[in-house]
């Protein structure tokens, strides 16, 4: 539906993030043909911006370059109030690249002695867009989603750091929504919902 208002009928996902890639799918899969970038590469690309944008254009114009087609990549991430902000842009290589567990270990190490109301904490989600490698003109759409810190993991749903998420108004963590409701709410919805404005999707 609506694929004729588009320059384009098939755009490749940069991400390697399965959790991502299956949000990013439903979220777009009926207006359009998407296809992972694994599906043409398997390095990854080296994410040195400072900025969400950056690094997310950074993957984009890297899955694109790869594969000749337009590209959507997503850089997101968690910032904590009480961290200053971190772990943000570094939020997938906090515990060093181990992966989800040992970031969330670290992540509820570092505010053990962080009280309830200073546990405050964003999702943070930037989408770029490339009509192809060397775009001028990204289009980029960003959301947040303000929430919470848990003491501890709750919930088997979604991914990351899902667990530790608490969604205030819902008293419950992000990874305990299932999978079409957190879609509605999330920081990478809410950028989804300017995208689809942008390139004129219902
Ligand atoms: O909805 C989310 N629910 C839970 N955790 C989340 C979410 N959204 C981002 N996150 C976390 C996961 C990862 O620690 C970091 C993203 O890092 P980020 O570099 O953008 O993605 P990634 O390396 O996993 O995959 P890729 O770069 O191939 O897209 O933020
Ligand atoms: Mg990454």
């Amino acid at each position: 539906m609506n694929k004729v208002t588009l320059p384009f009928s098939q755009l490749v996902l940069a991400s390697n993030n399965a959790g991502k890639l299956k949000e990013l799918q439903a979220m777009l899969g009926e207006h359009i043909e998407v296809l992972p970038q694994s599906r043409f590469i398997s390095e990854e690309a080296e994410e040195t911006g400072l900025s969400f944008i950056e690094n997310a254009i950074i993957k984009a114009r890297h899955a694109s370059q790869a594969s000749g087609l337009p590209a959507l990549a997503d850089d997101s991430g968690l910032a904590v109030d009480a961290l200053g902000g971190a772990p943000g842009i570094y939020s997938a290589r906090y515990a060093d690249g181990q992966g989800d567990a040992a970031n969330n270990t670290k992540l509820l190490d570092a505010l053990k002695h962080v009280a309830d109301e200073q546990r405050g904490a964003r999702f943070i989600c930037a989408l770029a867009l490339v009509r192809h490698a060397d775009d001028p003109v990204p289009i980029i759409c960003e959301g947040a989603w303000e929430g919470r810190i848990l003491h501890a993991a709750q919930g088997e749903h979604g991914f990351g750091y899902d667990p530790l998420f608490l969604v205030p108004e819902l008293g419950v963590s992000s990874a305990e929504l299932p999978a079409e409701q957190k879609n509605q709410l999330s920081h990478r919805a809410r950028a989804m919902v300017l995208l689809r404005a942008r390139l004129g999707l219902v």
